[in-house]
C-alpha cells in the first residue's frame, strides 16, 4: 500500500487591506491583516513511485498544468530531485475568485502535505519562498498562523487578534484581482501605519469602493449586510463578511439573506487548520 495523507485547505479574510505604495514592477505594497477560517478545501493525495502527478477533481475553466496544486507539486519535485509522484484528489468548497485564497492555499496544502509524503524534510521558510512565486498568499498559509503582512505578503508578523465567528457572503460574480489593481481610481497612498494600531483600531479595505463601484453584486451584498453587521469586503471581493460574538447570532443573519445570496457561516482562527491538523499527526 502506498502512503496517503488527507489535509484541508483552509479559507483566509483580510480583515483590512491597504495599499501604502506600487512597486517598480507594478505590483502594489500592502498591509494586511490575514486570519483563517475554519472553512476549507479537502485534498487527499496518494504516494506514487513513477514521478507522475495526477490531480483528480478538475475546476472548471482551469486545466490541469495551470492548476495551482499541479503546479506546486512540479515546483517542489524540481526543488527536490525526488523520485515520487503522487495522485492528488481536490475537494473544492472555497468559491474561486472570491478573495478567499483558496487557490494560494491549495498550493500550500500541496508543499505542507508532499513535503511530508516525500519525506523530504524542507523547512516552512524554503516553502514558503517557493510558493510565494505561485501567489501572494501561499506563504501565509504555509506558516498557518494569522499574520499582519506587508510588502506583497511575504513579510509577516504574526498576531493573535480576537477569534469571532464570521458571516461570509458570496456575490454571484467574479471579480478580477488584476482588473482591480489596475484600476485607476484606486487608492495607492494609504500612509503605513503599525501593527499595534491595526490591532487596537481596525483599518478598512482600499480595494472595496472600487469594486462596489464596478460590481452592483458586491455594493448590494455590502447594503444588505450592513443592516445586520459592520460588513466589509475580503481582499479584492467578490466575498463580503461580518463578524459575530457568536455562531448563533452568525446563523440567524444567515437564516435572512435571500436564496440569490449564498453564505455560509465559519469560526475565525488564529492557528489554521491545516496546522491543527499536521500537529495531531506528528
Ligand atoms: C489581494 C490579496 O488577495 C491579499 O490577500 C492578494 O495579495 C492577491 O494575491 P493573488 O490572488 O495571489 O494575486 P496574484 O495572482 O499574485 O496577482 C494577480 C494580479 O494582481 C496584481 N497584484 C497582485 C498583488 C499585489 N500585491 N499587487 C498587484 O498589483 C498584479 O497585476 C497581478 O498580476
Ligand atoms: N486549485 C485552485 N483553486 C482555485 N483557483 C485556482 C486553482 N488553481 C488555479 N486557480 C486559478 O486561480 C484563480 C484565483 O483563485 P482563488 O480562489 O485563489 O482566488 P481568490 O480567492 O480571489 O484569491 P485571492 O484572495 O488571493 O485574490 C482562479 O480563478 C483560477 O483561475
Amino acid at each position: 500500500m502506498m502512503p496517503t495523507l488527507s489535509l484541508p485547505a483552509p479559507a483566509k479574510l483580510n480583515l483590512m487591506l491597504h495599499i501604502v505604495g506600487r512597486r517598480a514592477d507594478g505590483y502594489h505594497e500592502l498591509q494586511t491583516l490575514f486570519q483563517f477560517l475554519d472553512y476549507s478545501d479537502e485534498l487527499h493525495f496518494i504516494r506514487r513511485d513513477d514521478g507522475q502527478i495526477r490531480l483528480h477533481g478538475e475546476l472548471t475553466g482551469v486545466d490541469h498544468e495551470s492548476n495551482l496544486i499541479v503546479r506546486a507539486a512540479r515546483l517542489l519535485q524540481r526543488e527536490s530531485a525526488t523520485r515520487y509522484g503522487a495522485d492528488i484528489r481536490l475537494e473544492k468548497r472555497l468559491p474561486m475568485g472570491g478573495g478567499l485564497g483558496g487557490g494560494s492555499s491549495d498550493a500550500a496544502t500541496t508543499l505542507l502535505g508532499l513535503n511530508r509524503l516525500w519525506n523530504l524534510d524542507i523547512n516552512p521558510e524554503r516553502l514558503a519562498t517557493l510558493g510565494l512565486s505561485l501567489g501572494a498568499d501561499v506563504p501565509v498559509f504555509i506558516h498557518g498562523r494569522a499574520a499582519f503582512a506587508e510588502g506583497v505578503g511575504e513579510r509577516l508578523t504574526f498576531v493573535e487578534p480576537d477569534e469571532p465567528w464570521f458571516l461570509v457572503v458570496v456575490p454571484q460574480v467574479f471579480v478580477s484581482t488584476a482588473e482591480i489593481f489596475s484600476a485607476p481610481e484606486l487608492t495607492r497612498d494609504t500612509p503605513p501605519i503599525k501593527v499595534r494600531t491595526v490591532l487596537e483600531r481596525g483599518g478598512q479595505n482600499d480595494c472595496q469602493s472600487v469594486v462596489e463601484e464596478r460590481y452592483s453584486e458586491v455594493r448590494n451584498a455590502l447594503i444588505l449586510l450592513n443592516k445586520f453587521v459592520s460588513a466589509r469586503l475580503t481582499g479584492t471581493g467578490g466575498c463580503v463578511f461580518g463578524a459575530f460574538p457568536n455562531e448563533a447570532e452568525a446563523v440567524k443573519v444567515a437564516a435572512q439573506l435571500p436564496a440569490t445570496l449564498p453564505g455560509f457561516v465559519a469560526k475565525g482562527s488564529n492557528i489554521s487548520m491545516l496546522h491543527r491538523k499536521l500537529q495531531s499527526l506528528s
